[in-house]
C-alpha cells in the first residue's frame, strides 16, 4: 500500500505540487488525471524518489521511501514513461533485462521472464535483438513495460504510458493492459490527461490542477458527485457519453416501474453499462429487456433508461 501524506514540491519560482495526500490500496488503480503543468508528474516522481519532496511524506507497506535504498526502490517500484524512455543504444532484450541484472539474476533466470514477457505483451521473439528506433510506437510501449514488469515489482508507476500513440493504438492497448492478470496484481498508479482513459483505467481517479488534488474518487462518484466546477468543466461537453459508459443497469434499478418484462425480452446483466444495454434494445424487436433483479425479472425499455437516467444524475449532483 501506498500512503503520500502532505507532499509538496517547491521550484525557486513556482510551487509544482501542493500538499496533495492519498493512498493507494494493494492492487488498486489509481489515476492522477488533469491538464498540463498541473503537478501530476512531478507527484508520481516523488513517489519513487526521482524528486526529492520540499516536505511531505511517501510511506511504502508503512516505511518511509527515506529511509529504503534506491536499489531497494527499483526492485518495489515499476516505472513506465510517456515515449517509454528506452535506451536506443540497447536491443529489446537487453532494455528488458536492466533491473533484473541490477538485481543480479542469473542468465537464464533473465532469459526465461524476457520470453515470458514477450508472450504476454504479444512482442514477436524475433524483435528481441532489435533496437527501439526499429519498432512501432505501440511496440516500444509494450517493450517499456515489459521493462517495468521484468523484476515483478508489486507497485507500477505509469506516466502518461500511451501518451505517444495514436487513438485507435491507444484504445487498443488499452484494452491489453487492462486485461493483462499480471498487470491487474499490481499497485498502479498511472498519470493521464486523458479523461476517457481515467475512467477506464482507474479504480479510483484523481483530479488535480495548479498543484492541487482536488478531488479524488471512483469514476463514478466523479461523474454523478463533482466537487468542483473544473472537475465538471474536465468532462466537458462528452459527459453523457461518460456517465453511460460508467453507470451501470443495476444503478438505475430503484428508478424502474417493476414491470413483468415481454416474453420475447432479451436477457439484460445487472453489471452492463446503460450504453452497452441500450446497444442491445436497439437490437431487438421488442425493443425491451428483462433484467433479473433477485428471484424475478423487471421489464426495461430504452426511455426507461434515459428517464431512470435523468433522475440518478440531479439527485446526486
Ligand atoms: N525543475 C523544475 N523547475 C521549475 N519548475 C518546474 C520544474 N519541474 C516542473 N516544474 C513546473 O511544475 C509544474 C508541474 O509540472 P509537472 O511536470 O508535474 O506537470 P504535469 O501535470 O505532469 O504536466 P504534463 O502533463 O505536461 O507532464 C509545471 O508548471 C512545471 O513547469
Amino acid at each position: 500500500m501506498i500512503n503520500v501524506r502532505h507532499l509538496t514540491k517547491r521550484y525557486p519560482n513556482h510551487t509544482a505540487v501542493e500538499d496533495v495526500s492519498f493512498s493507494v490500496q494493494e492492487r488498486e488503480t489509481l489515476v492522477l488525471l488533469g491538464t498540463s503543468g498541473s503537478g501530476k508528474t512531478t507527484t508520481l516522481k516523488m513517489i519513487n524518489r526521482l524528486i526529492e519532496p520540499t516536505s511531505g511524506t511517501v510511506e511504502i507497506n508503512g516505511i518511509d521511501t527515506l529511509q529504503q535504498v534506491p536499489h531497494e526502490l527499483s526492485r518495489t517500484i515499476g516505472y513506465v514513461v510517456q515515449e517509454t524512455g528506452l535506451f536506443p543504444h540497447y536491443t529489446v532484450g537487453e532494455n528488458i533485462a536492466i533491473v533484473p541484472r541490477l538485481l543480479q539474476w542469473n542468465k537464464n533466470r533473465i532469459r526465461n521472464r524476457t520470453y515470458e514477457l514477450l508472450a504476454m505483451l504479444r512482442l514477436p521473439e524475433k524483435q528481441l535483438n532489435a533496437y527501439p528506433d526499429q519498432l512501432s510506437g505501440g511496440q516500444r510501449q509494450r517493450v517499456g513495460l515489459a521493462r517495468a514488469l521484468a523484476a515483478n515489482p508489486p507497485i507500477l508507476l505509469m506516466d502518461e504510458p500511451l501518451g505517444a500513440l495514436d487513438p485507435i493504438t491507444r484504445a487498443e492497448i488499452r484494452q491489453e493492459f487492462r486485461n493483462l492478470d499480471e498487470l491487474r496484481r499490481k499497485t498502479v498508479v498511472l498519470v493521464t490527461h486523458d479523461v476517457r482513459e481515467a475512467l477506464e483505467l482507474g479504480d479510483r481517479v484523481g483530479v488535480m490542477d495548479n498543484g492541487r488534488l482536488l478531488q479524488l474518487g471512483t469514476p463514478k462518484e466523479l461523474l454523478l458527485q463533482p466537487a468542483h466546477t473544473f472537475v465538471r468543466r474536465f468532462f466537458g461537453d462528452q459527459v453523457l457519453a461518460f456517465q453511460l459508459q460508467v453507470i451501470t443497469l443495476h444503478d438505475i434499478t430503484p428508478y424502474i416501474l417493476p414491470e413483468s418484462p415481454e416474453p420475447d425480452a432479451i436477457a439484460l446483466q445487472p453489471a452492463m453499462s446503460l450504453n452497452d444495454a441500450l446497444m442491445q434494445l436497439t437490437k431487438t424487436g421488442s425493443g425491451s429487456g428483462a433484467l433479473r433483479v433477485g428471484d424475478w425479472s423487471i421489464r426495461i425499455r430504452a426511455a426507461d433508461i434515459w428517464s431512470a437516467l435523468q433522475q440518478l444524475v440531479p439527485k446526486s449532483s
